[in-house]
């Protein structure tokens, strides 16, 4: 079952803008379990039920799980798996008959007609057990089924005590993965003795996304992902959809600068007296920095590799859902995180530390220059430091997104510094519900107010947010356009309105840069 190819050998073909990124050989092998259903969920675009065992598309099934409720009658071996239409095994106790009309069997024949596939994920949870057994067609005539009573079968004479049942002897065979796939398969070799820990992927699934990002793809089922994962546009439609929407915003003063390499954008935010409070900067890349020696593409491809984000499980439920690691100071924002000192973190992560602290510092020196320039109106400009001492690594995969917030904890800094890597995405700025603008500002049909911009950040792009107001004011959200996305967010976080003694140590130590990352300082060249 386990092989080792990786996902992220497909990545050209989808990610065809980063065809510059060629994909190294995994480095160690990848084990096909996760500990965590919540993990599991998070990683399988065809089974995100946190709480069902049936996850569907449009009524669609697309992914089944079989949990420790299986039912002694459930069939679950190398060919066939048979078990209720949830909910209904197990400690469930049905109250009236299965509606042929209930969405979940709607859903299950709708993939039968479409001959969509379905994933087959099977939990352990406290000693679940997996029996296999086989059925076959019974003599009625013959009133002994002593021979059907072989290891791994079952009677069909409905007369018979063990009619369904599984069979006297190796009956509650547990399931072991083995590394080799084909055992899984073939009809007459089901392993002895397979038993599988936690939860772990069966059958049609080719590939999960494991926590530590490896992906995997057992041979000949290639097709699976194509299949089960809708894709939506290539990079291409996407960047030229994107060029169509760039610059959308109702925002009166914007202007375009020169930063470094980039073409920057900035625009700067009213709060409902039309003082501006802040600047939304977005640093366009181009192909030449990001195929520049440890450019975006070169970062792009040491994270695709790197183990080291954790997947969290689910505990930001509706509003976002990626996998993570804090870098520096540690950021707490709705859940508790832990944090890896500088000092430990990855050579990719120091190197995107200075862009960052390159980026944030230019735009910010612009927003200042063009505030104090004046003649825009009343201004109040923010304050406070602008370093950072903090960094979070998101990953997102395929439809995974950051729904509107803010980021206006108290201990941080005024500026808020993004790379974002691989897939294109939208960062959206809207005022919030209880902010009256008056009529600064547009209102849509339902009398609510409208995004006052829409950016799309592409790969290698640097947005920096500046002005801890904004997020009194604004909430934004990031919405995907296709495929995995990762972003590396700084932020400063104030030691001096950190809650207790010992984070402000924390702080200290984590968050200080190492002397000798400044090898990698960035100049914007
Ligand atoms: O994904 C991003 O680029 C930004 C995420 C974000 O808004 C946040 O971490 O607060
Ligand atoms: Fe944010």
């Amino acid at each position: 079952m386990t092989t080792l190819n990786v996902y992220f050998q497909r990545m050209p073909a989808r990610l065809s803008r980063l065809s510059t990124v060629s994909q190294p050989e995994p480095s160690f092998p990848p084990s096909i379990w996760s500990k965590w259903r919540g993990s599991l969920c998070e990683a399988l675009p065809y089974f995100k039920a946190y709480k069902g065992s049936l996850h569907t598309n449009g009524l669609v099934a697309t992914g089944f799980l079989m949990d420790k409720h299986a039912d002694p009658r459930d069939v679950f071996d190398g060919q066939v798996i048979i078990s209720s239409v949830p909910n209904g095994t197990g400690t469930m106790v049905r109250l009236r008959d299965a509606s042929d009309s209930s969405p979940n069997i709607k859903a299950f024949r709708n993939a039968q007609k479409n001959r969509t596939l379905l994933a087959v994920i099977a939990e352990k949870r406290n000693g679940i057990r997996v029996f296999r057994v086989r059925y076959e067609k019974a003599d009625l005539q013959k009133p002994s089924c002593k021979l059907i009573y072989t290891i791994g079968w079952t009677c069909l004479n409905h007369e018979c005590a063990y009619f369904l049942k599984r069979p006297a002897i190796k009956t509650e065979d547990t399931i072991k993965i083995e590394d080799d796939d084909t055992k899984m398969r073939s009809d007459e070799d089901v392993p002895e003795d397979l038993e599988y820990n936690e939860a772990f992927l069966f059958g049609l699934a080719p590939w999960i996304r494991l926590p530590r990002l490896r992906m995997l793809q057992p041979p000949g089922v290639l097709e699976f992902d194509r299949l089960m994962t809708k894709r939506r546009e290539t990079n291409q439609v996407i960047d030229d959809q994107l060029a169509t929407r760039l610059n959308r915003t109702c925002l009166n003063d914007t202007q375009t600068v020169t930063l470094g390499s980039y073409t920057a954008r900035q625009y700067f935010l009213p709060d409902p007296s039309g003082n501006i409070i802040g600047s939304f900067t977005l640093l366009v890349s181009n192909p030449q920095i990001n195929s520049q020696p440890f450019g975006p593409d070169h970062l792009f491809r040491e994270i695709e590799q790197g183990y080291w984000i954790e997947a969290k499980p689910n505990k930001l439920e509706g509003y976002t859902r990626h996998f993570q690691q804090n870098f520096g100071a540690r950021y707490k924002f709705g859940v508790a995180v832990q944090s890896k000192g500088f000092d430990q973190a990855p050579e990719v992560i120091l190197r995107a530390l200075h862009r960052l602290i390159w980026a944030g510092s230019s735009a910010v020196k612009k927003t200042t220059e063009w505030i104090d320039k004046g003649g825009h109106g009343p201004h109040s400009p923010p304050s406070g430091s602008n370093d950072f001492n903090e960094l979070l690594a998101l990953g997102y995969m395929e439809d995974d997104r950051i729904s509107y917030h803010d980021d206006g904890e108290s201990e941080l800094g005024p500026t808020v510094a993004a790379l974002s890597l691989g897939s294109p995405s939208i960062m959206k700025f809207r005022p919030k519900v209880k902010i009256d603008f008056g009529k600064h500002l547009p209102k849509n049909l339902k009398g609510l107010y409208r995004d006052v911009l829409e950016a799309p950040m592409k790969h290698g792009d640097i947005m920096v947010m500046h002005g801890q107001a904004i997020h009194k004011l604004y909430e934004h959200t990031v919405e995907p356009m296709g495929g995995r996305r990762f972003s590396l967010t700084c932020r400063y976080i104030d030691p001096d309105k950190m809650q207790s003694q010992s984070d402000k140590d924390d702080a200290a130590v984590k968050g200080a840069i190492p002397a000798a990352s400044f090898a990698f300082k960035y100049d914007g060249n």
